[in-house]
């Protein structure tokens, strides 16, 4: 019999199945399927305009799909109720590229816009509540009362954290949390996924190009190219795939300055 810890590990949060969808005549993913499981970071990487954003559109509901199911949580999103598939939809969160903070709000008021969307809570209690989200991302408190203009590219993209994490979501989306930072924003931000996915139990599905953080960060990772998933795995097995993609992004010119494995085997 599994072990509790095991079946916690082993219980698939998102499962998308054989997703098709297109625009007019162009099929974009064409039968695809991915897990992600409760508590792992997956790093979701391939070509650009191979589909990453469009299936990551289509989990969230905001890109229809032509065929195939999205299971989140164990239920098929398609057979919901509005007032069920609210309730799904206040246990993700989401961080888009770019950050997508609205510039005219302060990071506090920011961080509250899914609050006021989805709860009806005190104002006092609200503020408490964002201030302890800021806190939470690594922002100073004074972050809070200033405006995206006032903020580094780094404080952006945990300013928006902060509102992704607003619900206490179970899985977070996170589409290319790393691009425009400098090497050591970046790494600060993978840690801090990788603390809040150990300290929160949080599951993450993160588009990414950057090969440090799928290095650092991610439990496993799958890949997209011809409409699908083509090989999902450790870093370790993409190391070892003679896939032609897999194998030059992964043990190209970029992979060999970073000695990706020298850092494996050290
Ligand atoms: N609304 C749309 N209408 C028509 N075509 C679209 C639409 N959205 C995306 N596409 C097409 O789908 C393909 C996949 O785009 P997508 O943005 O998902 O790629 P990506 O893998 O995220 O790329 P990148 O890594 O560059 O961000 C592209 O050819 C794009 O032009």
């Amino acid at each position: 019999m599994q072990s509790h810890q095991a079946q916690i590990q082993s219980e698939i949060v998102l499962s998308a199945r054989d997703i098709t969808v297109a625009f007019g005549p162009k099929t974009v993913l064409e039968n695809l399927s991915l897990n992600v499981r409760r508590g792992e970071i997956l790093g979701f990487v391939g070509a650009s305009g191979s589909g990453k954003s469009v299936l990551l559109r289509t989990v969230l509901g905001l890109t229809p799909k032509r065929s195939g199911a999205i299971f989140l949580f164990g239920d098929d999103v398609d057979s919901l109720s509005d007032a069920q598939r609210m309730r799904i939809d206040m246990r993700l969160g989401v961080l888009f590229q770019h950050g997508a903070l609205f510039s005219a709000l302060s990071v506090l008021e920011n961080v509250q816009v899914p609050m006021r969307e989805y709860l009806d809570l005190p104002k006092k209690l609200m503020n408490e509540l964002a201030m302890l989200k800021i806190e939470l991302v690594g922002l100073p408190a004074d972050a809070a009362y200033k405006f995206p203009s006032e903020l580094s590219g780094g404080m952006i993209k945990r300013a928006a954290l902060a509102r992704a994490l607003a619900l206490d979501p179970d899985i977070v989306f996170l589409d290319e949390p790393t691009s425009g930072l400098d090497p050591i924003g970046a790494a600060e931000f993978d840690e801090l996924v990788i603390k809040l996915r150990d300290t929160m139990g949080l599951s993450v599905y993160m588009v990414t190009h950057d090969l440090d953080s799928l290095f650092t960060a991610c439990d496993r990772i799958a890949v997209l190219g011809k409409k699908r998933v083509i090989v999902e795995g450790t870093i370790e097995d993409m190391l070892k795939c003679e896939e032609p993609w897999v194998k030059s992004y992964f043990r190209g010119k970029r992979a060999r300055q970073l000695d990706l494995k020298g850092r494996i085997q050290r």
